[in-house]
């Protein structure tokens, strides 16, 4: 048997910039043909607080987005020790106002905030991230259908099926379960009937299970986590990780890495999203999905 490391790469690219360019460019059309047949335009509010860089650039580059697909966005920026009530105040107004049909709230919100108090205040029509409980809840209940799916699970699905992995019937394992990512992530490929086992912080011999998966979904946000012996020949794998590791090489001396050792990676696995350039634009290009389509529903434009 020839040994891991020296086998040649087998695995292809899963190219998430080009894919997600593709869907906003169809987005793009899409809110061209309603402007044009009714005279509306889908709109989309952002709310940002505090000072984090990396918050910062995750809403400009939103508002970038919704710009070039002709979605008309709105902000309002709070700085780090605002109330809870200032926050609660920004979302029940962009709740009121019929020319926004999505509003998210950027996270993480500073520590002082209580984030599940203010998710819940969203219009459940409105909250585009799918973040509300009852969205979730719904997401997780068969038989129940969420008016949204958030946007980083609904992009690695896509990635999924556009690659062309068959999903039901396979065995997937998602790493890490935040709010965000790993639960609602594990609850879409359940809902794809796949056999889904979570992996965790406090999971003993994870690379034992892990090596059983076709399908790996990884947000466990730790570098290089994943290596090439925690994974079967043949697999796919998604990574959401991002982490900025210090690079003096680099214009800005960091560069972004996820958990998985991509070179190895690609030497075992089928397929296999890359950090940069992977999942990070689809959550976006789904956002514009799901801002539309909330948009649609509140004209009944089909
Ligand atoms: N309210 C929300 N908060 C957060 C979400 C979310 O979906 N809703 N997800 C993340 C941050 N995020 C969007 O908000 C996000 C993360 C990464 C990217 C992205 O395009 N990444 C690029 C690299 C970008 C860079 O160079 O800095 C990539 O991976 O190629 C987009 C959106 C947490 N908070
Ligand atoms: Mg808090």
């Amino acid at each position: 048997m020839i040994p891991r490391q020296a086998r040649k790469s087998i695995g292809t690219v899963i190219n998430g910039k080009s894919i997600a360019e593709e869907i906003r460019s169809r987005v793009a059309s899409e809110v061209k043909r309603m402007k044009e047949c009714i005279g509306k335009v889908p709109g989309l509010a952002v709310i940002l607080v505090g000072d984090r860089r990396d918050s910062q650039t995750y809403v400009r580059n939103k508002i970038k987005a919704c710009e070039e697909a002709g979605i008309k966005s709105v902000m309002a920026e709070l700085p780090n020790y605002c109330a809870e009530d200032d926050v609660m105040t920004a979302v029940l107004k962009f709740n009121e106002d019929p020319s926004v049909h999505g509003v998210l709230v950027q996270l993480p919100l500073p520590e002082h905030l209580d984030e599940e108090k203010i998710l819940n205040v969203l219009s459940l029509e409105k909250d585009v991230d799918g973040f509300h409980p009852v969205n979730m809840g719904n997401l997780a209940m068969r038989g129940r259908e969420p008016l949204f799916i958030p946007c980083t699970p609904k992009g690695c699905l896509e990635l999924l099926i556009r690659s062309g992995v068959e999903i039901a019937g396979k065995k997937a394992v998602v790493i890490g379960r935040s709010n965000i990512v790993g639960l609602p992530i594990s609850l879409l490929l359940q809902r794809h009937h796949a056999t889904v086992s979570i992996v965790h912080a406090c999971t003993k011999n994870p690379e034992q299970i892990t090596r059983e998966a076709d399908i790996v979904v990884t947000a466990a946000g730790v570098p290089n986590l994943i290596r090439s012996s925690w994974l079967k020949q043949g697999s796919v794998v998604i990574d959401v990780g991002t982490c900025p590791i210090e690079d003096p090489s680099s214009e800005f001396g960091y560069r972004l890495v996820g958990d998985v050792c991509y070179e190895e990676a690609l030497r075992v696995a089928s397929a296999v999203t890359p950090v940069p350039g992977g999942v990070g634009p689809m959550t976006i290009a789904m956002l514009l999905c799901n801002t539309l389509d909330s948009a649609k529903r509140v004209y009944g434009f089909a």
